[in-house]
């Protein structure tokens, strides 16, 4: 076990806690507000929680408990943001060597070490340049050639891709690809892509508590939260299993298939079903061996050739065509309709 990360901070309602196994990359995932960002300040010395125990490879950074609150330079921790905030009167090579400098390594070496990281991330050429006259996505490279020339042993990303345009994106998921492979590393996210492509495990926070924890392909496609099942882009209702059907937690019947390992009646379950398997009608079919539900249309979103509709809870995919014949609008009211062979159903934990 490699990180220990344990918080208590009342004034902002979170308390959650977590460990990393060496090398491993977790994905911090949550509605905004949930907590993530006081995680990772926490990990970083940044915030002193009133309760708090970080541990990295043994060694405790912080034990509110015994008195130890090592300050963010001596941690081993890099904690790299939105706003790559680099020294605008360096150069780029000179940005990247200071964290070797500042430890102590001869100029020549710690220019070497600096060079060996800036073609890591594919910005060697940027070597001379001022931050000023860089991109958003050329700036955020050398700030992860920065973090990762301090040497870190534990590397923290907020996310880093957030301010970026959506052009230069995929080509940095690349780069953090080869970065945070075989690294300690949490980075948060409300990417389902970083998530799948730079992470091992996600972890989701929920009004500051960890409500799901789990392998990256397990949690999008068997999401057990709201929020993962919206990141996984599928629909989830929560409820009990009675062992004929659901009984959903906001009300109401779902019939669906029960998957494995099979949920006993009283279990707590989810179900979940995508949103093209949803039929969408004017008015609640009569006497169908479908579910049905009432649900009043808050957003039309495009979605390649179809239109993603969005209610309080679910989404559906429909065509253009059908939004244009069922005359639907953001504040209709509609039933959305799916076959029970569609909704697969699992026990919770
Ligand atoms: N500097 C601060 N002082 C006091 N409360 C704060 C501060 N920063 C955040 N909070 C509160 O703490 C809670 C957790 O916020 P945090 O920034 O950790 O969430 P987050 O999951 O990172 O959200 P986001 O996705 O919006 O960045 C929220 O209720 C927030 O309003």
């Amino acid at each position: 076990m490699s990180l220990e990360l344990g918080a208590r901070v009342a004034e902002r309602d979170v308390d959650a806690s977590f460990e990393i196994n060496t090398g491993q990359t977790v994905a911090l995932l949550g509605e905004n507000g949930a907590g993530k960002s006081t995680l990772l300040a926490v990990a970083a010395g940044l915030l002193r929680p009133e309760r708090g125990r970080v541990v990295l490879d043994g060694q405790p950074l912080l034990d509110t408990d015994n008195g130890v609150d090592l300050p963010p330079h001596r941690r081993g921790v890099a904690l790299l943001s939105q706003d790559p905030l680099l020294f605008p009167h360096l150069t780029v090579l000179d940005n990247v060597a200071f964290g070797p400098r500042s430890r102590g390594v001869p100029r020549r070496d710690a220019q070497q070490q600096a060079e060996h990281w800036l073609s890591q991330v594919g910005a060697l050429d940027l070597a001379g340049r001022k931050p000023g006259g860089l991109s958003g996505g050329q700036a955020q490279r050398v700030a992860i050639a920065r973090a990762l020339a301090a040497d870190p042993r534990l590397l923290l990303l907020d996310e880093p891709m957030a301010s970026l345009d959506v052009e230069v994106t995929p080509a940095l998921r690349q780069t953090l690809r080869g970065v945070l492979a075989d690294r300690t590393a949490v980075i948060v996210t409300h990417d389902v892509l970083d998530a799948l492509l730079l992470a091992d495990r996600v972890v989701v926070l929920e009004n500051g508590r960890i409500v799901e924890d789990g392998d990256t392909r397990v949690v999008l496609t068997r999401p057990r939260s709201r929020f993962a099942a919206r990141l996984a882009g599928v629909n989830l209702l929560a409820g009990t299993w009675t062992g004929d059907h659901v009984e959903l937690d906001d009300g109401g019947v779902l019939f669906g298939m029960a998957a494995e390992p099979l949920p006993q009646p009283g279990d707590r379950v989810v179900a979940t079903f995508k949103p093209h398997a949803v039929a969408v009608y004017r008015d609640l079919p009569q006497g169908s061996p479908r579910n049905s539900f009432g649900v009043r249309i808050d957003e039309l979103e495009p979605l390649g050739d179809l239109i993603r509709l969005r209610t309080e809870q679910l989404s559906a995919d429909v065509t253009l065509q059908a939004v244009a014949d069922l005359d639907l609008t953001p504040g209709t009211w509609a039933a959305f309709s799916v076959k029970a062979t569609e909704i697969d159903v699992y026990r919770l934990a």
